[in-house]
């Protein structure tokens, strides 16, 4: 069955319908990786997007549990080059056209995926719709969506979940968080107990925890108003760690600025260097907002760039006791390079 890729610029892509059958819009991004499109399906800082793989064939080890994110898909729909119609792989569960259509998610295939890509490396990120509808007024469908307003909100966890552990009480506040995150958490021993995004501080400090992190999550940071002013109250009462969603309203909460990048970092080969080092990782990214650094307050240091554009990484803040990084330390998907970075907070704490 065909079906249409349509840009908010015009352009109307010709492809054919895997996955469901249903019309969705979202904010059109590429992902670079070669690998991990198990782990891309199920990141919920993608909500609200649609990804498209620059790589050329995508599902050709299948799906399979270990490798998920989260409970279920959440990018709005998928665009690819080509789809395994038969994975091979000794943890393959099932395809991956199986896979969408269980979730209710789109997809297309047949695309020039790095045609596309360039067109918004050009353009920048834009709307898209995927659909397998003919009627007119696509376009002006695809003009009048609006991007959810409270994202953050609809895959944070509702209630409060403990992960017991020997070592360190550590806070985690769910913003859409990955499971590699608890997952590297877990394997440090970590006593946890995961937040749901509206927890308010006066809680959090109830806990007595050594240390609290703020996850990745989905949108732009400015909008996480609650978990924005939950730091500000927090600022100076225990350790506050971030990561990407959690780095940005961090920066934020500190009162320096965040801007939209043009057409965002995600893939799993992003080279960062640590600027107390001058060593340089290959990071896991997906990202499509970032920290002004000229609008750094007393105290934020920048901690790590980003090789290919100079974009701030990562900054901590001494006298606060806050670190925080832009790029993804768990990986999932990415090399482990940065998994060091869990040990360093951890052991930092008195
Ligand atoms: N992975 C994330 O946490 C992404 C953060 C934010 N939504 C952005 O796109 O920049």
């Amino acid at each position: 069955m065909y079906a249409k890729l349509i840009l908010e610029d015009g352009t109307v892509l010709k492809g054919k319908s895997f996955g469901a059958k249903t019309t969705i819009c979202g904010e059109l991004v590429f992902n670079t990786g070669m690998t991990g499109y198990t782990e891309i399906l199920t990141d919920p800082s993608y909500a609200g997007q649609v990804v498209t793989m620059t790589y050329p064939l995508i599902g050709n080890y299948g799906i399979n549990t270990e490798d998920m994110e989260s409970s279920c898909i959440r990018v709005s729909g998928f665009v690819v080059k080509e789809y395994s119609v038969n994975p091979n792989h000794w943890q393959c569960e099932k395809d991956i056209d199986t896979y969408l259509k269980e979730n209710d998610i789109p997809g297309i295939y047949g695309i020039d995926t790095r045609m596309l890509t360039k067109k918004i490396r050009e353009k920048g990120t834009m709307k898209c719709m995927i659909t397998t509808e003919d009627e007119g007024r696509l376009l002006e469908k695809l003009k009048d969506y609006k991007f959810p307003g409270n994202i953050v909100e609809q895959v944070s966890r509702k209630d409060i979940k403990h992960i017991e552990g020997a070592g360190k009480k550590i806070g985690v506040v769910d913003l859409g968080i990955k499971s590699g995150i608890i997952n590297q958490l877990v394997s440090l021993d970590c006593d946890i107990y995961i937040f749901p995004q509206d927890i308010g501080s006066k809680e959090i400090v109830d806990y007595d925890l050594d240390g609290v992190l703020f996850s990745n999550g989905p949108g732009d940071p400015k909008e996480a108003v609650i978990p924005i002013k939950t730091v500000k109250e927090l600022i100076g009462k225990l350790p506050i760690w971030g990561i990407c969603l959690g780095h940005q309203i961090i920066a934020l909460a500190l009162g320096a600025d965040t801007y939209k990048l043009k057409f965002g970092h995600r893939g799993s080969n992003h080279p960062v260097m640590n600027m107390n080092t001058g060593k340089v990782f290959i990071s896991s990214q997906n990202h499509g907002y970032a920290v002004e650094e000229s609008s750094f307050t007393k105290d934020m240091e920048k901690t790590f760039i980003n090789v290919n554009d100079n974009t701030i990484e990562g900054f901590s803040s001494s006298d606060y006791n806050i670190k925080t990084v832009q790029f993804h330390p768990e990986e999932g998907p990415g090399p482990e390079d940065c998994h060091y970075i869990f040990k360093e907070w951890i052991e930092a704490i008195i």
